[in-house]
């Protein structure tokens, strides 16, 4: 028996080497009557190096004449799949007359994700081997299956509990002598659906309506429409002529950094020297949330369906029964969505999930995370309870948006253990977890923080401490060019769909409507921005000599707080409801405003209204990026593509800028602060006046220019 191994990510040229070698040598061996196909140190492979894409080397397209070779060997060739067989790993199993997978593996084609589509062949092999919708499914999505379904797919022939390797020599024993014809995908007519045609139209539109402006889904149904309508090889070299085209897009390599940017920031650092390389996280067993409104509800259920036992604690029993309801009935979803059901989740032991007004049962929590309402009083006095009931060791987490940390942590006296954990709504679905770190957090604290995000299956970000953080505070001057343009002549429909054309899931608009106007308008009163404690004569368009619109507030103050109340910056069909309508009283509300404010409209092109509100929130990145609040591009990046709905075939907003280039940014934004100085978000940070100033270096090298800065890409 001849044993050929596959190395998950190693020098992929020298795998595919070794593959074409081992295979002819089987061949050419009569002593050799069957090939089993198995990886390395218990994985099959994780596919092509993705680094090898962009490198000047690039080896596309390689691996598919191996897999025709796999599949014409006169010999019986058996995959042994172990741990995961993914995008070039699973065509090459594919290429393989029999596959044979461990329980606990996990199979997909995930090219799409990184921009591009399977290129060895897989496009056509799979739809005859499982049929063209769940083929379609899995190639337009990316998604990863486990050993389970593949087996009920038809994906593998067998799957095993013990040992792989040893259970896949017994098969290739079995079959020695078997014809291998009908073992031969390439040989195997693409199963038949009623009226096919149809079916491609159809899932063409939903493919395009998904992948919002990305290429890849598009072009993956197309490789699969191919493998429909052409013959086996036609249909591999128009895969082929398709994956050259995706190769070659900006998306491919958007998505390429991202992928890499989100396992870069897994290794965080601080100015001041704590990083992931030497703090260990304190283990979390279980964890108390305060405040079951909006966020809390979503945090209990994430923490539930990671397996914490949680002591969800509100103000009173009637907030209490209120947030009970609502964590009910999201872990009643979600455990409808798992295989186990509810008894996987296990949410009605009270061991697992106990509801509380009671602080003294917060004693024994390894962690708390506070959600209450957006007050440093309130939040003051939260933590100063909880610093005196917790055991010592307890991390205690803000949920805040965006209030001080230290002042938080100032209100107990383990300032060591405070942290900021920002989730994103819903905070069961967003992936984001915003770790923000004091004065006084400890190594250990962000570890914690890191750990928990990771057992939760977010991404964790660290940041500093500053209002709005990262998020939040690149968000700030994008809404407030939005709103200007209104004032300028623009409506939100407009705006919205300028920016939905980019990508974004959703307009800046249509979020304020579903977020709630009030929100910012509760958080403005608290900065003395509007509302009685703004001092009598000041400018209504001006704060401290900086330009201000009162739009948002003026249309709190007329009870339109978005989809809450029907109306907001659209209409709805009833409070809470969902369908944006464009509101002529608002279109009205405007021209009255200008006129009052002396505003003479004009029309503004998309061009002005992408670039005022994207350049000014990249503007912002830079400063952060120059105060040391995060640690490089790629954070931000990922905040961004997490929490925000930037696309993420765009890379996020410091690679967009990258692509942009960094020159053509800063002329643009000088351009707009030129004819807005009261504008301070225009005006065009230090930081990225030095890097076009050094001549627009590329994004891995930007903290290079900031002292004692490295990217972690
Ligand atoms: C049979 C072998 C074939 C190999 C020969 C290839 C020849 C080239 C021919 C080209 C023709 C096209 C072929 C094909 O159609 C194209 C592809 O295969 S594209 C790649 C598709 N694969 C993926 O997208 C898998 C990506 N990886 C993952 O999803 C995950 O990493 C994982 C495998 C599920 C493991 O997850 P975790 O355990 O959580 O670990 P991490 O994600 O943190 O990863 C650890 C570490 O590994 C790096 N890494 C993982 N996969 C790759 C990869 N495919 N290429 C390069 N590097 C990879 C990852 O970045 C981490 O490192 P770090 O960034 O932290 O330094
Ligand atoms: N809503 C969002 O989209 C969002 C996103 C990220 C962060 N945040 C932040 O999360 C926090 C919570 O926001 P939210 O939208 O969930 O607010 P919310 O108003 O929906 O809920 C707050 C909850 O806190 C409870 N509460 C108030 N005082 C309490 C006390 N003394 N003890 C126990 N519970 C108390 C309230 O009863 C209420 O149920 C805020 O700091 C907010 O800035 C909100």
């Amino acid at each position: 028996m001849e044993l050929l191994s596959l190395t998950v990510n190693s020098n992929s040229l020298a795998v595919l080497q070794a593959l074409e070698d081992g295979l002819k040598k089987a061949d050419a061996d009569p002593s050799v009557k069957a090939v089993m196909i198995c990886g390395e140190n218990g994985k099959f492979s994780a596919g092509a190096d993705i680094r090898g894409f962009s490198s000047p080397k690039r080896h596309g397209g390689a691996l598919g004449p191996i897999v025709s070779l796999i599949e014409s060997s006169e010999k019986p060739v058996v995959a042994a799949i172990e741990g995961v067989a993914l995008g070039g790993g699973l065509e090459v199993a594919l290429g393989c007359h029999y596959r044979i997978a461990h329980v606990k593996a996990w199979m997909g084609l995930p090219e799409v994700t990184l921009g591009l589509l399977p290129g060895a062949e897989g496009t056509q092999r799979l739809p005859r081997l499982i049929g063209v919708p769940t083929a379609l499914d899995m190639i337009t999505t990316g998604k990863h299956i486990p050993a389970t379904e593949a087996l009920k797919l038809g994906l593998v022939d067998e799957i095993v509990e013990e040992n792989t390797i040893e259970a896949a020599i017994r098969l290739a024993n079995k079959v020695i002598g078997q014809p291998l014809g009908p073992r031969r995908l390439s040989l195997k007519p693409v199963p038949k659906v009623p009226n096919m045609e149809a079916f491609l139209r159809e899932a063409a539109v939903k493919v395009k309506q998904q992948a919002r402006g990305c290429l890849a889904p598009e072009l993956c149904l197309q490789a699969v429409r191919a493998a429909t309508e052409t013959p086996f090889a036609e249909g591999v070299r128009r895969e082929r002529e398709l994956f050259r085209v995706l190769l070659s897009s900006g998306q491919a390599q958007a998505l390429q950094y991202a992928f890499f940017a989100e396992r870069a920031v897994h290794r965080w650092a601080t100015p001041a020297g704590a990083s992931w390389s030497s703090a260990a996280p304190q283990p979390v067993c279980k964890a108390a949330v305060i405040g079951l409104g909006t966020m809390g509800r979503g945090i209990v259920t994430s923490l539930v369906k990671a397996s914490i036992p949680v002591v969800a604690l509100e103000q009173d029993l009637e907030y209490l029964n209120k947030g009970r309801k609502a964590v009910m009935l999201l872990l009643e979803r979600e455990a409808m969505k798992m295989e186990g059901g509810a008894q996987s989740l296990d949410f009605h032991n009270p061991a697992r999930l106990q509801f509380t007004v009671d602080f003294d049962l917060l004693h024994d929590v390894d962690l708390v995370i506070e959600a209450v309402f957006e007050n440093m009083a309130l939040k003051k006095e939260i933590f100063h309870k909880l610093s005196k009931i917790c055991k010592p060791g307890a991390l205690l987490c803000t949920n805040t948006s965006a209030l001080n940390i230290d002042e938080i942590a100032s209100a107990t006296s383990r300032p060591q253990q405070v942290i900021g954990t920002h989730f994103f709504s819903p905070a069961h679905v967003m992936r984001l977890l915003e770790i923000i770190y004091g004065r006084h957090t400890s190594p250990t604290a962000i570890a914690t923080a890191m750990q928990l995000a990771k057992t939760l299956k977010k991404v964790g970000v660290v940041v500093g401490n500053c209002f709005g953080f990262v998020g939040n505070r690149m968000m700030f001057p994008y809404v407030q060019q939005a709103v200007f343009l209104l004032e300028e002549g623009s409506r939100p429909e407009a705006v919205d769909q300028v920016l939905e054309d980019f990508g974004f899931k959703i307009g800046p608009f249509r979020m304020s409507d579903l977020a709630g106007l009030d929100v910012g308008w509760r958080s403005r009163q608290g900065q003395g921005l509007t509302g009685p404690s703004l001092p009598a004569g000041t400018p209504a368009r001006q704060r401290q000599g900086q330009r201000y619109s009162p739009l948002p507030d003026l249309l709190c103050e007329h009870g339109r707080f978005g989809q809450k109340t029907a109306k907001g910056w659209y209409q709805y069909e009833k409070a809470g409801g969902r369908t944006a309508t464009p509101d002529p009283w608002l279109h009205s509300f405007l021209s009255r405003y200008r006129d009052t404010h002396g505003i003479k409209a004009r029309f503004i092109d998309q061009e002005e209204i992408l670039e005022r509100c994207l350049f000014s929130l990249i503007n912002e990145g830079f400063a952060i990026l120059a105060e040391g609040i995060a640690s490089g591009p790629e954070h931000l990046d990922v905040i961004y593509i997490n929490g925000y709905g930037w696309p993420r075939h765009r890379g996020g907003p410091m690679f967009y800028a990258s692509t942009v280039g960094l020159p053509r940014v800063l002329d643009k934004l000088q351009k707009y602060s030129e004819a807005h100085p009261d504008v301070p978000g225009l005006r065009p940070s230090a930081f990225l006046k030095k890097l076009v100033a050094v001549g627009n270096p590329p994004i891995k090298e930007w903290m290079s220019y900031l002292s004692q800065q490295s990217s972690k890409l």
